[in-house]
């Protein structure tokens, strides 16, 4: 048997359902109590029974309305703001009141809201956290109360939490630190596994495990809502993030933790500590290496090339430059290298310019760092810069994941055009602000010949009358799967072959249906996150970690079937008295 994700939500309030699909509340959850539960609110969309049985009877305006008439309400209030933060703050205020509602609205919209949901205005609802917040949501664990996390999480009102986001905020999108504010990162990422991975919202979680914050100017400010100290760090740093997945495995044993926005060391420390405790991935290694390589691999094909004969340079050596350095060199060593050869064609540079084994480097930069001696081109100083590397190395592929705007210069990208007729320019940081050039530059400078992906969403680029799409390279197309697949899959261990797969069956969607494009249009989330989630449990299954879904012998289409009806739907159902 697996777990059916469809079903009515399952809370503190829920006595029991019936076959019917009729839900049975706790007979204690009456009346307006009922409309202040998010998770339970139907606002104007109560019947006329529910509102005698339930003591809802003149608690209510007197009309009726469906779901969709709700929805097209909202959209008309939606439509009249201007300003993308106001935007957020009326959904999110849409969520905290009426979950299925706000799922609705956003499953209407995907393509318009999901910028202001998620990248890049999430980046300003982290940054206005504390003074944007309202009510609660999710739980929050800090150096207040991380000495009671099981009291904590006991108070959660969620019977069957899936997956969880939890983020320590040391390293938000490419804005840096940004103490308690991230929790909006966790609420955002959640968003995406209910609207594009198909994951009920009762079974998502969102945490922020507020260790401190290391900007004086937060612990400064006032109106700042977190702990007023500095980060912790090293042993009561990992002591902290013990308790945390300690007390998650004892509350909810089938919870997946994904771990989002970690300061580089950390995030390595953090992934690797715990992969094999409680089934875990970080976002930003994992879901950025998988979105990055399915997208150099179509780009490859329109080229009518082949990945192993690019030379591929990253600018930016953290989480999602080293991440996705890993995910490209497997992708080499499928393509027929050997692990040497792969690394040969990557060249990763941070601050300090390309990584040298004669530089003193963190432990996990080591692994990509070539030895001088058989480099095979000259430089000046202690390492070649980014254009002394493009030229040297011959560039055919440049990626950043800095975080460092403008650092694609007109001269780097000219570089690179000047190896290949068709050079792959993904300026991947985000929010769009610290993006490492703008699309429509970079297509310039090219004349159109560049293949570019970006992190944050941008408009299509029209040039000498020719309209270029703008790919968007991020990891919302690769979490919401893989997430979704290891819950139905019940994975014990989420594996890197599982996230390579992903990445193999997002390369080979998007060719399907958009074959002149190297990723799906955004409107295409959910489509493609359920064969992302297919491939996720087909791996899983392969490598022995799956606890359930354990028919092997699914054709391909009846597994797709299969996981299509385990997607979460918007929907009112009917209540009873339990
Ligand atoms: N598109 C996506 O899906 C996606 C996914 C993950 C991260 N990102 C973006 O990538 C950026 C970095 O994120 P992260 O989590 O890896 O951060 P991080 O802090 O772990 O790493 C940043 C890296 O950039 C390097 N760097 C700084 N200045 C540089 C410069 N001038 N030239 C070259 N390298 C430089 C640093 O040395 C460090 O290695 C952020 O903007 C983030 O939004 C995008
Ligand atoms: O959050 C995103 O938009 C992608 C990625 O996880 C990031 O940190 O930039
Ligand atoms: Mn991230």
């Amino acid at each position: 048997m697996t777990h059916n994700l469809n079903t009515p939500l399952t809370t503190h309030y829920d006595v029991r359902r019936d076959e019917a699909g009729h839900r049975y509340l706790h007979p204690l959850v009456l009346g307006f109590d009922l409309t202040r539960i998010p998770l339970l609110n139907k606002g104007t969309a109560f019947t006329s029974e529910e509102r005698q049985t339930l003591g809802l009877d003149g608690l209510l305006a007197p009309q009726v309305d469906s779901l969709d008439d709700l929805v097209t309400r909202l959209y008309a209030d939606y439509t009249k703001l201007q300003d993308p933060l106001e935007k957020h703050v009326f959904l999110r205020g849409v969520q905290d009141r009426n979950e299925v509602l706000f799922y609705a609205l956003l499953s209407r919209h995907v393509e318009e809201m999901l910028p202001i949901v998620y990248t890049p205005t999430v980046g300003l609802a982290v940054q206005k956290f504390s003074q944007i917040y309202r009510v609660p949501r999710g739980l929050t664990l800090s150096t207040l109360n991380i000495e009671r996390a099981e009291q904590a999480l006991a108070n959660v009102p969620l019977n069957d939490v899936r997956i969880i986001v939890a983020t320590d905020s040391s390293a938000i999108l490419g804005i840096g630190d940004q103490g308690f504010g991230g929790m909006a990162i966790s609420i955002g990422k959640l968003s995406l596994y209910t609207v594009a991975g198909g994951v009920g919202p009762d079974k998502t979680l969102p945490v922020e495990l507020d260790v401190g914050t290391g900007r004086q100017d937060l612990i400064d400010d006032p109106s700042y809502l977190g702990v007023k100290h500095k980060r912790l760090t090293g042993e009561e740093y990992l002591r902290f993030v013990d308790r945390f997945v300690e007390a998650t495995l004892e509350r909810y044993p089938k919870a997946i933790i994904q771990w989002e926005d970690f300061s580089r060391d950390a995030a390595f420390t953090v992934l690797e500590r715990y992969r094999k405790v409680v089934p875990s991935f970080n976002d930003d290694i994992q879901g950025t290496g998988a979105v990055v390589l399915s997208g150099v691999l179509n780009a490859c094909r329109i080229k009518g090339e082949r990945l192993r004969d690019q030379k591929i340079v990253l600018s930016g050596a953290g989480a999602g430059g080293i991440g996705v350095t890993d995910a490209l060199r497997r992708g080499l060593i499928r393509d027929g290298l050997s692990d040497a050869e792969a690394r040969a064609r990557l060249f990763v540079l941070d601050s300090g310019g390309l990584l040298l084994s004669d530089r003193k480097l963190d432990e996990y930069k080591r692994a990509y760092a070539h030895d001088p001696a058989t480099l095979g081109f000259e430089y000046e100083g202690k390492a070649p810069d980014l254009l002394a590397t493009v030229k040297g190395a011959g560039a055919t592929v440049l990626i950043g994941l800095s975080g460092i705007a403008g650092t694609f210069s007109e001269e780097v990208v000219k570089a690179t055009l000047a190896n290949t007729p068709r050079p792959l320019v993904f300026p991947l940081s985000n929010p769009t602000a610290n993006c490492e050039a703008l699309p429509s530059d970079v297509l310039n400078w090219t004349d159109g010949a560049a293949i570019v992906a970006t992190g944050s969403p941008f408009d299509p680029v029209e040039l000498n009358g020719q309209t270029y799409p703008v790919g968007q390279g991020n990891n919302a197309f690769i979490f919401p799967g893989l997430g979704f697949g290891c819950i139905l899959a019940r994975v014990r261990e989420i594996t890197d072959e599982m996230v390579l797969e992903a990445a193999y069956a997002l390369a080979a969607y998007t060719e399907r249906h958009y074959p002149e494009r190297i990723y799906p249009p955004v409107s295409e989330l959910s489509a493609a996150s359920i064969e992302v989630a297919a491939a996720v449990i087909k791996q899983a299954l392969k490598d022995g970690v799956a606890a359930e879904f354990g028919v092997r012998d699914l054709s391909d289409e009846a597994l797709l079937e299969r996981v299509r009806g385990k997607f979460w739907v918007p929907k009112y159902l009917p209540f009873k008295l339990g």
